[in-house]
């Protein structure tokens, strides 16, 4: 006896690279357990268009490796609404839908909640590059995005080396300074700059006037977009260390596109595959995540209303090792 006999998937807020991959676990898994499954395209937005189709096995096929979201993704201010929500309960129910799969951010955990509060069974997958949810170690696409940011620092690295220049890499993340954290830690940058500590320009110049006494001739700034911006800091280290010729690059949305990482695949490949069977079940309004290994559902309330802690030990480290 299964909870929920027919399902469907929708993917909501900012694309995260892996997104596919989890919606073909969500299909994939659903129809092995004689469940229906249909796709609901642009987010809460085409659930309100009653944009819903009905999804087989070759209908993921040939999408594990590719970034974005085949199902698209949307940002709905009339979901916001009560009687947004209400219209896509009702268009679910219309359908003979008892059971969503979300894949998006914190927002789209908030959309999932009011829904199963509305009598529809939800689970939601953290798809999102900036791995701010609560609850799990690391979302979907998150692993992707930091190795573009190191593969983009590498590159930097040649030219500014050449040079002797100082880079400032401004990266996604807008309450969030995950993605700053293990790409700095990675690539070697002597200063990051993160929303979850304070920071002061004149701090920043005068670890650049410290590495320069120390004999280092070029150096790399990260920026998480929630903590600055990298022109202003390269202001600082143009007037403060004029030597470094500081060199601003916004990265932007290259950090969501492409293939996703092995890690993310097999990630949302888990995922989905937990979230249908958390479902079938008789779980609902949880979120699914990852911690220390295991696969894990907590309620989205909770999720929602935590703020993911950072990991200072890591932030140490990374700039003790970059002297
Ligand atoms: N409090 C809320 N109640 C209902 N729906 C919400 C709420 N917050 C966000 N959403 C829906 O989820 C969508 C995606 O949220 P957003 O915060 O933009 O992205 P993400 O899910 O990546 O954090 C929003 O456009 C809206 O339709
Ligand atoms: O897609 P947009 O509107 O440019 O939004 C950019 C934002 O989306 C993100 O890539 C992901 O954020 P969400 O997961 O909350 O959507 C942020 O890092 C960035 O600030
Ligand atoms: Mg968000």
């Amino acid at each position: 006896m299964t909870a929920v006999k027919k399902i469907a998937v929708l993917t909501s807020g900012g694309d995260s690279q892996g997104m596919n991959a989890a919606v073909r676990a969500v299909v994939r898994s659903a129809l092995y357990f004689g469940l229906e499954v249909y796709g609901i395209q642009r987010g809460y937005q085409g659930l309100l268009n009653s944009d819903i189709f009905p999804m087989d096995l070759r209908s993921v096929g040939d999408i594990i490796q590719r970034g974005g979201t085949v199902l698209q993704s949307a940002r709905c201010k009339e979901f916001m609404t009560p009687e947004g929500q209400q219209k896509g309960a009702q268009i679910l129910r219309d359908h003979g839908i008892d059971g969503l799969v979300v894949i998006g951010g914190d927002g789209s955990y908030q959309g999932a909640n009011k829904l199963s509060k509305l009598g529809i069974k939800t689970m939601g997958l953290p798809g999102t590059i900036d791995n701010d949810i609560s609850y799990t170690d690391y979302t979907i696409g998150f692993d992707t995005a930091v190795s573009i940011v190191v593969d983009a620092i590498n590159k930097l690295r040649d030219t500014m080396s050449s040079h002797e220049r100082s880079s400032i890499v401004e990266v996604m993340g807008r309450h969030c300074g995950d993605i700053a954290l293990h790409a700095g830690l990675a690539s070697g940058a002597e200063t990051i700059l993160v929303p979850e500590v304070e920071y002061s320009l004149e701090e920043v110049s005068e670890r650049m006037k410290q590495n320069f006494a120390h004999g280092k001739r070029h150096s790399i700034i990260i920026v998480a977009e929630g903590a600055g911006s990298g022109d202003l800091v390269a202001q600082e280290v143009l007037k403060s260390c004029p030597s470094y010729e500081p060199r601003v690059t916004v990265l932007g949305h290259i950090q969501r596109g492409g293939t996703p990482t092995a890690f993310d695949r097999n990630l949302a490949s888990r995922l989905g595959d937990f979230a249908v069977r958390k479902l079938i079940e008789g779980e609902s309004d949880k979120a699914c995540g990852i911690i220390k290994g295991e696969l894990v559902t907590t309620d989205i309330d909770k999720v929602v209303n935590t703020k993911k802690p950072f990991n200072m030990e890591l932030y140490e480290l990374a700039l003790r090792l970059s002297q």
